[in-house]
């Protein structure tokens, strides 16, 4: 079966992956509400097409940080990719590149920075960390990301602690032998290996290393170690978006990390109008979580968000096909995207605005 909707790469990923890895890819913390509400409430957004309006050269190129994108896209900062298809982040390197994306690379990724940058020398890649404990590990990888051509930094802060997934729990999910956080000392993530009944491994390497007490008077220590953009990814509110921006944020990154963190937030989409109303014009807002067609990118960029990251659809691809899977996902959103510009009649991601949506109540 050639897979025609996102949801069909899903159904494939489903049936090759076994259970308990499908469940940590696809579960979210408590009662997931916030994982479905994510996606549900692109939907909200309906399409107002114009018509009579010259599409025969539709344009969904883009520029970000000086990095030009087939599509405002990327794929989402994702831990072990190796848990998806042995060639790892290599393999998404690679369909990122081809696909024209840009790459987040996880600080828990299963293979160095170096090799992932060396699988798709062409490609555009950030790196993607979380405040550990160990600052010295953290500036180490700074220095590593800047020689390694790494174009900018992406602080999660939606983790002072990974949030209850029961999912993980009941599997007592831990990383099978031979899976380990390449960029960190051994010694970092070792907790994520075993698991006791009703625990998880992630749940607990991630006590061990995460700093809880950061707070947003630490992030002058690293921005003064990096004169790479610095994004915050995580952020729901325009007190937090106000915020970011007096502390030197150069982008910021709307999510509620698909759901698998806080449960009860409101959907990514929904935060998004706030979060760019807050910050100024210029400043790049980028908005993750239950992008699942290319016409959610689409409702993205008229809410005011300047590229999207697509997170699961990419390791359902990478599951099923390697890297010609997870490109095929990245081929298909574009596709689709460039579908929707046209029967909009909106041709160029410019003519995507507000006015663009009719936005529906959820409550009819
Ligand atoms: C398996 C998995 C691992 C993830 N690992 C990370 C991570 O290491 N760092 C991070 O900031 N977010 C991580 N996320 C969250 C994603 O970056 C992103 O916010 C979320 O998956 C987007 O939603 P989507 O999967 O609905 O597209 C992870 C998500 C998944 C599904
Ligand atoms: C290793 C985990 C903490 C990665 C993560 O952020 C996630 O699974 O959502």
């Amino acid at each position: 079966m050639v897979p025609l909707t996102l949801a069909e790469h899903g159904a494939l990923a489903q049936a090759r992956l076994p259970a308990v890895i499908w469940d940590f890819f696809e579960g979210a913390a408590g009662s997931e509400w916030t994982a479905r509400a994510n996606a549900d409430a692109w939907r909200r957004h309906l399409l107002r097409p114009r018509v009579l309006v010259d599409v025969s050269a539709p344009d969904c190129g883009t520029e970000l940080f000086g990095a030009r994108l087939a599509a405002p896209y990327g794929v989402a900062p994702m831990a072990y990719h190796g848990l998806a298809h042995p060639d790892a982040e290599c393999a998404t390197a690679r369909a990122a590149a081809a696909a024209g994306a840009l790459l987040v690379v996880s600080i828990f990724a299963g293979r160095t920075l170096e090799e992932i940058a060396a699988a798709a020398p062409g490609g555009t890649r950030w790196l993607q960390l979380y405040w550990l404990r160990d600052r010295e590990a953290l500036a180490a990888l700074v220095a590593r990301a800047e020689a390694a051509d790494y174009r900018a930094l992406v602080l999660t802060v939606d983790a002072p602690k990974v949030g209850r997934r029961l999912r993980d729990l009941r599997n007592a999910f831990a990383l099978p032998p031979g899976m380990t956080a390449a960029n960190l000392a051994a010694r970092l993530t070792s907790g994520a290996a075993h698991a006791e009944p009703g625990r998880s491994g992630i749940e607990e390497h991630s006590r061990q290393q995460f700093d809880p007490a950061v707070t947003w008077a630490d992030l002058a220590w690293l921005r003064r170690r990096t004169t790479l953009p610095l994004l915050l990814k995580g952020v729901l509110t325009a007190e937090d978006a106000k915020l970011a921006v007096d502390h030197g944020a150069d982008g910021l990154v709307v999510s509620n990390h698909g759901g698998r963190q806080l449960d009860g937030t409101p959907p990514a989409a929904d935060a998004l109008a706030e979060v760019v109303d807050a910050v100024p014009a210029d400043l790049p807002v980028l908005v993750d979580g239950g992008l699942r067609h290319g016409a959610d990118l689409a409702r993205a960029v008229a809410l005011g968000a300047r590229a999207a990251l697509v997170g699961r659809p990419v390791l359902w691809g990478l599951a099923h096909g390697g890297a010609d899977g997870a490109r095929a996902v990245l081929d298909l959103l574009r596709e689709e995207l460039l579908d929707t510009l046209v029967l909009a009649g909106r041709p160029a991601l410019a003519d995507l605005d507000r006015g663009a949506l009719a936005s529906r109540s959820p409550y009819i």
